[in-house]
């Protein structure tokens, strides 16, 4: 994997494999066997699409595409030994988290950060202006729209995500209201289009949403958890209490999808980051159908938008992901990448695979 990427990108948070396919490729493009992309037009990263672009939908391409996360915990901490070991041996007078720290020290609060127009754009952008990736993701949370939805949240420091009022009833669920994006997170489409003009097709500009289950977990256990008992109690013993909020969840972020598309995301990343709490049979009641029914929703009105899967250590449940119908499974580095191509099937893409504890070692090895 390190020999065909640039220099920054020996373990990066997210990398598409070469022999990215599309299940369903544009006209121009034949697909054949794991490994052997076929294009009839080779151009790559070429003004009209990025490089990561072409690579969801198997055109063929001269490097494998890399981008990273500014993901919370580890991440970050894998973005600072990015840092310090490479072009900014020093981290403290490193541009990128020099001007990161002096931002959050302006401004402290997560949500303040993640929703205003020009604080979104400026971080989204600050990976961008000194690592070059072929993805710029929107700076953003999964939990967003929460309040959108009639679901009041906070990101504390040193805590995470606090769900005030968690939902434990039925009429809690059914105070939750349909998420209309261009009422509730204007900046967001704002800063989509702004991202889009900054980096004008030399990367893929990508948003993101939570899956159902994942963003039911939050809104039921009231923040992170670590055994996921409270959703767990409900799924088993009200179940119909959680396919109400699972339900409203899935048409709020199928509509949420649509809105970034809309408004220059040239993929969307779907997390379902806690789906590997639930055994497969209960993965297929409580989350496979509804991130069924968001891909379904949205192919309908946006067939050409690639849409990206993610859950974290989901070697268990494999072979189920790419029957949501996504474009792109991105595996962690708990699944070894061949066998997870091959139990994936060939008319996926896949990306991700790295493990940034890699950024623990010495630079020498
Ligand atoms: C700590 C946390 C937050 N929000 C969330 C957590 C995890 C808590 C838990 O383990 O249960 C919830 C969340 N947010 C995101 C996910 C999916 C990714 C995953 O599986 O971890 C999840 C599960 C995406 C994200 N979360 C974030 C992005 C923005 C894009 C980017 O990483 O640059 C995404 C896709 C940004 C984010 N969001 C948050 C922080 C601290 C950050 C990093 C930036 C900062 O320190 O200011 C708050």
């Amino acid at each position: 994997m390190a020999t065909a990427c640039p220099p920054l990108s020996l373990q990066p948070a997210y990398l598409s494999g070469r022999s990215a396919r599309a299940r369903r490729p544009p006209p121009a493009v034949r697909c054949s066997a794991v490994g052997e992309v076929m294009a009839e037009t080779a151009a790559v990263g070429t003004a009209e699409e990025p490089l990561l672009v072409s690579a969801i939908k198997g055109r063929k391409v001269e490097r494998p595409p890399v981008w990273l996360m500014r993901q919370a915990g580890s991440l970050f901490h894998g973005i600072q030994y990015l840092i310090a070991s490479s072009s900014c041996l020093n981290r403290d007078k490193c541009p990128f988290f020099e001007s990161y720290q002096l931002l959050c020290e302006r401004h402290p609060s997560f949500r303040e950060r993640s929703e205003n127009v020009d604080l979104v754009v400026e971080i989204s952008l600050q990976p961008w202006k000194v690592f070059k990736p072929d993805g710029v993701i929107l700076f953003s949370d999964i939990l967003t729209p929460l309040p959108g939805m009639n679901i009041p949240f906070d990101i504390v420091k040193g805590k995470g995500p606090v769900i005030f009022d968690p939902l434990r009833t039925a009429a809690a669920v059914n105070e939750v209201r349909e998420f209309v994006p261009e009422e509730w997170v204007p900046y967001v489409g704002q800063a989509l289009n702004i991202l889009r003009e900054e980096v004008n097709n030399e990367a893929a500009v990508l948003g993101f949403v939570g899956a159902p289950f994942t963003l039911a977990s939050y809104c039921v256990e009231g923040g992170s958890s670590k055994n996921f008992s409270k959703i767990k109690k409900m799924a088993f013993s009200e179940p119909e209490i959680l396919h109400n909020l699972l339900q409203k969840c899935t048409t709020s972020m199928a509509n949420y999808i649509k809105y970034q598309a809309d408004n220059g995301a040239q993929a969307v990343q779907i997390f379902d980051s806690w789906a590997t709490e639930l055994s497969p049979v209960d993965f297929e009641e409580f989350s496979l159908p509804y991130l069924k029914q968001i891909v379904d929703s949205v192919k309908e009105t946006h067939p050409e938008l690639p849409l990206i899967l993610y859950a974290s250590g989901s070697g268990g449940l494999l072979e189920r992901l790419p029957l949501t119908g996504v474009d792109v499974v991105s595996l962690d580095w708990t699944v070894d990448m061949a066998e997870g191509r091959k139990r994936l099937g060939s008319n996926i893409a896949v990306q991700g695979n790295a493990d940034l504890a890699f950024f623990l070692g010495q630079k020498s090895s």
